[in-house]
């Protein structure tokens, strides 16, 4: 299946950006010395598990601080105790798994979540139903959180980034577990939400990519491998080339169908034998 793109993010200011970040768990290197620039749309951080993509959007969330490198949100840097506060407001956040009262309703999680990203009390309300009705899920928001299937739990989690209409939207793997309809539902959400505000989504999924990037970052092992337009990433040459060509865009220009196989195929060129192992 070809998908259109929105080509109009590419070259935009970075909302957010890393710059020479290295982050280690004891003897392990989560990250690097890894630089990113994330402009508008959607960009997506595409690596097998362990290659770092959490502990990136942690530092994107202001979660976690860099041991070395800077991170720098919406036109300042993440740092200072007042100053990160205030840029936590700007920013919502899909952990993989986000926990919840199962006794709340819908609407109940959701004006807590406006409570949590410091939404003024009159407006808590509002912000909850205006989220809830971009996941629709305004249908449902009398329901126990403990009584919705996956996919609605999903919908739910992406309306609680959505309170503080922020400007930076972070999600991490938001398609695992899903059904395949569910996951085609949920694709389109977030290509809206990509028309909103910035989106930086984690996944190990071809098939996410293709469907809902506009920009891509292939992380390997704590490292940056490439970084550019899911086309160039398909217009990587075939696994059997030669590997001195990660990276390069030589084919930009040309016209490159952009799917799932097309953006396997790049990431398997740039990933080699360890990512033919997955
Ligand atoms: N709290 C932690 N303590 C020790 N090691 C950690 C911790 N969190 C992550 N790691 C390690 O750091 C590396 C990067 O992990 P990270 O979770 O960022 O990768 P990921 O690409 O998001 O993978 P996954 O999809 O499995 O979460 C992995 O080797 C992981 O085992």
């Amino acid at each position: 299946m070809t998908t259109h793109h929105n080509t109009a993010a590419a070259g935009s200011q970075p909302v957010a950006a890393v710059s020479g970040v290295t982050v280690r768990y004891g003897a392990t290197v989560a990250l690097d010395d890894v630089s990113l620039a994330f402009p508008a749309g959607v960009t997506g951080l595409l690596g097998p598990n362990g290659a770092g993509k959490s502990t990136l959007l942690s530092l994107l969330s202001t979660a976690r601080t860099p041991r070395s490198g800077t991170v720098a949100l919406l036109g300042e840097q993440a740092s200072g105790r007042a100053r990160t506060e205030r840029l936590r407001r700007r920013i919502g956040v899909l952990p993989q798994s986000f926990g919840f009262y199962p006794r709340f309703t819908v609407l109940e999680f959701t004006e807590y979540a406006a409570w949590l990203r410091k939404v003024p009390a009159a407006q808590r309300r509002e912000r909850a139903v205006e989220a809830l009705r971009l996941v629709q899920m305004d249908q449902h928001a009398d329901r126990r959180m403990g009584a919705l299937s996956g996919g609605m739990l999903r919908r739910v989690g992406i309306a609680q980034t959505m309170v503080n209409e922020p400007s930076l939207v972070l999600l991490d793997e938001p398609t695992v577990g899903l059904d395949p309809a569910q996951r085609v539902g949920f694709r389109s959400l977030i290509r809206q939400l990509g028309e909103r505000c910035a989106v930086v989504m984690s996944t190990h999924l071809a098939e996410d990519v293709a469907h809902v990037c506009d920009r891509v970052a292939v992380l390997l092992a704590g490292t940056v491998r490439f970084t550019g337009t899911v086309a160039e990433l398909c217009a990587l040459p075939s696994r059997d080339a030669s590997p001195d060509g990660a990276g390069d865009t030589e084919a930009e220009g040309t016209a490159v169908e952009v799917d799932g196989t097309a953006v396997e195929a790049g990431y398997l060129h740039l990933a080699g034998a360890e990512a033919a192992a997955i």
